[in-house]
C-alpha cells in the first residue's frame, strides 16, 4: 500500500480527540477540497507492505490507531488486511463520504465521515447511501466555512435523521473565527451537535503534523 507518513501525536480532531494516537496517512486522494489541510499526501509516499505498516504501529504501543489520508478508503482491498491486523486497537477510519463503507464495520473500528458542504467544493460527490453503514458510534463531521455551509449541514441532518442515528460534529474550517459557528449552534439549539475544532493547530503549528 502507499502510505505517506506514519507518525504518533495527540488526535486533534473527532471523537477520540485528545488521546494519543499512531496516524497512518495513505497516500491518495479522489477528491480535491478548496481547504484541504494535507495536499501534501495526494502524490507523496511510499510502497510499504501491510505488514510493514501494522508492525510500524505495534512499535509505538499507543491504545488508538487513525487511519487517514488523504483517502484512505481508495486502497480498500489494503486497507482490509491492515484492519484485521490492527485488532488490538481502537481504529478511526477517516474517510470523505464518496467512496463505499461496505465490509470495514469491524467492531473495533469507527468511521469519521464527512459530508462535505458547498464551500469544500467538492459536494456533489457525496454518496449518501454510506449513512445506512454507519452504527450509532460513528461520526459524520461536517465542514462549515459559512453560513451557507451551516445551512446546508442542517438540511441534511434534517432530511437524514442523523441527529438519531450518529454522532454529528461541526468543525470550522481552520482560520475561521469558530465564535460564530458556536454562536450558530448555540442559537439554533442543535442540542445533538458537537462543535470541535482542530485542536492539535492550536497546540503546535498549523502545518506541522503534531507530532
Ligand atoms: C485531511 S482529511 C483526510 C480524510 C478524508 N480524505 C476526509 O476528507 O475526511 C481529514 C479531515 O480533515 C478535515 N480538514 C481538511 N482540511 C481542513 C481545514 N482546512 N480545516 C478544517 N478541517 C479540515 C477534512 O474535512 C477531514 O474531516
Ligand atoms: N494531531 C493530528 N490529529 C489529526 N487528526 C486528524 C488528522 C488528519 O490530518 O487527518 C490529524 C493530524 O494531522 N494531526
Ligand atoms: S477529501 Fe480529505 S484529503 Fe481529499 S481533498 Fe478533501 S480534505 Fe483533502
Ligand atoms: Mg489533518
Amino acid at each position: 500500500m502507499k502510505v505517506n507518513e506514519i507518525f504518533y501525536s495527540l488526535q486533534g480532531e473527532g471523537i477520540t480527540a485528545g488521546y494519543p494516537t499512531v496516524f497512518i496517512r495513505l497516500t491518495g486522494c479522489n477528491l480535491r477540497c478548496l481547504y484541504c489541510d494535507t495536499v501534501y499526501a495526494y502524490e507523496e509516499g511510499q510502497e510499504m507492505s501491510v505488514k510493514d505498516v501494522a508492525d510500524r504501529v505495534h512499535e509505538y504501543g499507543a491504545h488508538y490507531v487513525c487511519i487517514t489520508g488523504g483517502e484512505p478508503l481508495q486502497q480498500k482491498a489494503e486497507l482490509k488486511l491492515l484492519l484485521s491486523l490492527l485488532n488490538r486497537y481502537t481504529v478511526t477510519i477517516e474517510t470523505n463520504g464518496s467512496l463505499s463503507l461496505e465490509d470495514l464495520s469491524f467492531n473495533y473500528c469507527h468511521f469519521a465521515m464527512d459530508i462535505k458542504t458547498p464551500g469544500s467544493g467538492m459536494h456533489l460527490y457525496n454518496d449518501f447511501s454510506n449513512i445506512e453503514f454507519l452504527r450509532s458510534k460513528d461520526e459524520i463531521k461536517f465542514i462549515i466555512g459559512s453560513r451557507t455551509d451551516y445551512d446546508f449541514a442542517r438540511g441534511i441532518i434534517e432530511k437524514y435523521k442523523l441527529a438519531q442515528k450518529v454522532i454529528v460534529t461541526f468543525s470550522p474550517v481552520f482560520g475561521l473565527e469558530p465564535r460564530f459557528l458556536a454562536q450558530w449552534v448555540l442559537e439554533d439549539k442543535l442540542f445533538f451537535v458537537r462543535v470541535q475544532l482542530q485542536i492539535h493547530k492550536y497546540i503546535w503549528e498549523p502545518g506541522a503534523r503534531g507530532v
